[in-house]
């Protein structure tokens, strides 16, 4: 069964939502991709915290002002996840889990799998983050596993996909993410996607304030988007969103988020800071 974020969020979602030409965009109008046609924004907190400094966090995102068509889901450390349950606005705001295991639960000390996610009603779960295949050995075959039985447990998942510099100068930037991805297309049946976000970050840009320009990003992103219509379908292509993640920060969004595939934003750092990740957030432009 789908897990939902919560009556409130679906109500206040629009059956579409269109955004305003912007100066950057190369169109003067588009529909956000998705069933919802929602932007949707992830708050990824990584290994950081405290329960005092959640307890900030929070505080400063309930008091955002949050344009009411974009979609945020913010993801915590496990430990604070009941904290921030209890806490944050779940009219505003939905909650993730960073990582979850491969299957169901068990003798795997140190894991948490998908069932106690949706045991507390945590909607989300980030797969595939750069971090867990680089730092912790996550293979495209384990992370398309991981997808494949987290969708299956009713979880919605924001599968991350990208390529290192090395790949990038070499130019298997789209061989590598496309890769990525079949891995998941290949245990994922075609309506399955409609509880994935893919989030492109590639991992240059990763935490190191060297965020790819919004031409870099685009294409990308149209190069997913083209995967995606050639391999699982063009009803998917064109409803998949597709978030950018990788230095995305308070200055910079704006533009990103003009860009025709940018359907969203995968923050890390700048996710931590309230102010920053509600100017984020409210970065889209959308028609009245
Ligand atoms: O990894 C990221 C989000 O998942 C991006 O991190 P930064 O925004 O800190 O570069």
């Amino acid at each position: 069964m789908m897990m939902k974020c919560s009556n409130t969020q679906q109500l206040r979602r629009p059956a579409a939502v269109t955004r305003r030409p912007a100066a950057t965009s190369r169109r003067s109008a588009k529909t956000y991709a998705g069933a919802t046609g929602t932007f949707i924004v992830g708050g990824n907190w990584k290994c950081n915290g405290t329960h005092d400094s959640v307890e900030v966090l929070v505080n400063g995102l309930n008091a955002g002002t949050i344009d009411a068509n974009v979609e945020i889901v913010c993801a915590p450390p496990f430990v604070f996840l009941n904290q921030v349950l209890d806490t944050l606005d779940k009219s505003k705001f939905s909650i993730a889990a960073q990582n979850c295991w491969i299957g169901d639960g068990g003798a795997y000390t140190g894991e948490v799998c998908a069932n106690m996610l949706t045991d507390l009603s945590i909607p989300w779960v980030i797969l595939g983050h750069s971090e867990r295949r680089s730092l912790c050995g996550e293979t495209n075959d384990i992370v398309g596993t991981k997808v494949a039985y987290a969708l299956s447990k009713g979880l919605k998942v924001i599968a991350c996909v990208g390529e290192s510099l090395e790949e990038r100068e070499s130019g298997t930037t789209m061989k590598v993410v496309e890769e990525q991805l079949a891995a998941i297309a290949n245990v994922v049946d075609k309506t399955g996607w409609k509880d994935v976000v893919v989030a492109y970050e590639p991992v240059w840009a990763i935490g190191t304030g060297k965020v790819a320009t919004p031409d870099q990003a685009q294409e990308v992103h149209a190069g997913i988007r083209a995967w995606f219509a050639n391999s699982v379908g063009a009803d998917v292509a064109s409803s998949v969103r597709i978030q950018y993640g990788g230095s995305v920060n308070a200055g910079n969004c704006a533009e990103l988020a003009g860009m025709e595939d940018i359907d969203g934003f995968l923050v890390g750092g700048a996710s931590l800071k309230a102010e920053d990740f509600v100017t984020i957030c409210n970065s889209a432009k959308f028609s009245s």
